[in-house]
């Protein structure tokens, strides 16, 4: 079964040009958010869309360039398109997302819990959720900054999505040899050292079948002086629409 995929962001965290890695994936006429950082506002305007046209948001983890851009989207939603959207997020995050970043800006006299905003939808490891018929994703817990949780991502079985997480050739062998992954969309930082997200340094030394697979994302800006230097690998362009799986 496959997805279409189009970026609204690959850059790193602190990227000026290529704007916050975050997705939109789009399946049975549903259009699902992955991760809504600081820019994604923007970037979604530069698309020619808003957030009306957005039918549900997830999130991988609870950085900026993932989260950043949820207040204005849950405002919007609750004032101006008036629709209560489902947000898909890891049961372990959903408490912090509210009380220690969210709850601030949202929080007033009738509107006082993340349920005021959104459908929250938990998402939970080796659980399987159905978005639309045809749009399933299950989520797994990666390694990216000690003691925080984060989590990569299983869209429709055989699209990995790592969103932000170091570089592991175990869980890159289980998710091409095991799982049977054809798309492994992949963190990448450029500039050495990396150390928590995958290097290209790192990604470089996972075999050529596998490199043919791996879309680079989440990346610095100096992106371009490293075209052509990426093995097999590709880097994913904004805005570029793909079809996966
Ligand atoms: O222990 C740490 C914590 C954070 N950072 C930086 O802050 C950024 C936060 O967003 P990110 O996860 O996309 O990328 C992170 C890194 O660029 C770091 O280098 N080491
Ligand atoms: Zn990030
Ligand atoms: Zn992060």
């Amino acid at each position: 079964m496959s997805v279409t995929l189009e970026m609204l962001g690959t850059g790193n965290a602190f990227s000026k040009r290529f704007f916050n890695n975050n997705a939109l994936v789009f399946q049975d006429g549903f259009t699902l958010m992955v991760d809504c950082g600081i820019t994604a506002p923007l970037a979604l305007y530069q698309t020619g869309r808003t957030f009306a046209d957005i039918d549900g948001v997830l999130i991988t983890h609870l950085h900026a360039d993932h989260i950043g851009g949820l207040e204005e989207l849950a405002f919007q939603m609750k004032f101006v398109h008036k629709r209560l959207i489902p947000l898909y997020v890891p049961e372990t995050l959903t408490e912090t997302l509210w009380e220690n970043s969210l709850r601030a800006g949202l929080e007033q006299d009738d509107f006082n819990s993340l349920h005021h905003y959104f459908q929250v939808i938990p998402l939970r490891e080796t659980e399987i959720c159905s978005i639309t018929p045809n749009l399933q994703v299950e989520i797994v817990q990666t390694q990216h900054i000690p003691g925080k949780r984060s989590y990569s991502l299983f869209i429709n079985k055989t699209v990995f999505y790592s969103a932000d997480a170091q570089f592991s050739r175990e869980l890159i062998e289980e998710v091409y040899y095991t799982r049977g992954c054809r798309a492994i969309l992949h963190d990448c930082q450029l500039q050495q050292p990396a150390v928590v997200h995958a290097g290209l340094a790192q990604l470089l030394t996972l075999p050529d079948e596998i490199q043919q697979s791996v879309y680079l994302m989440h990346y610095d800006d100096i992106m371009p002086e490293f075209e052509g230097k990426t093995g097999s690998m590709t880097f994913i362009k904004q805005h570029e629409l793909i079809t996966l799986g």
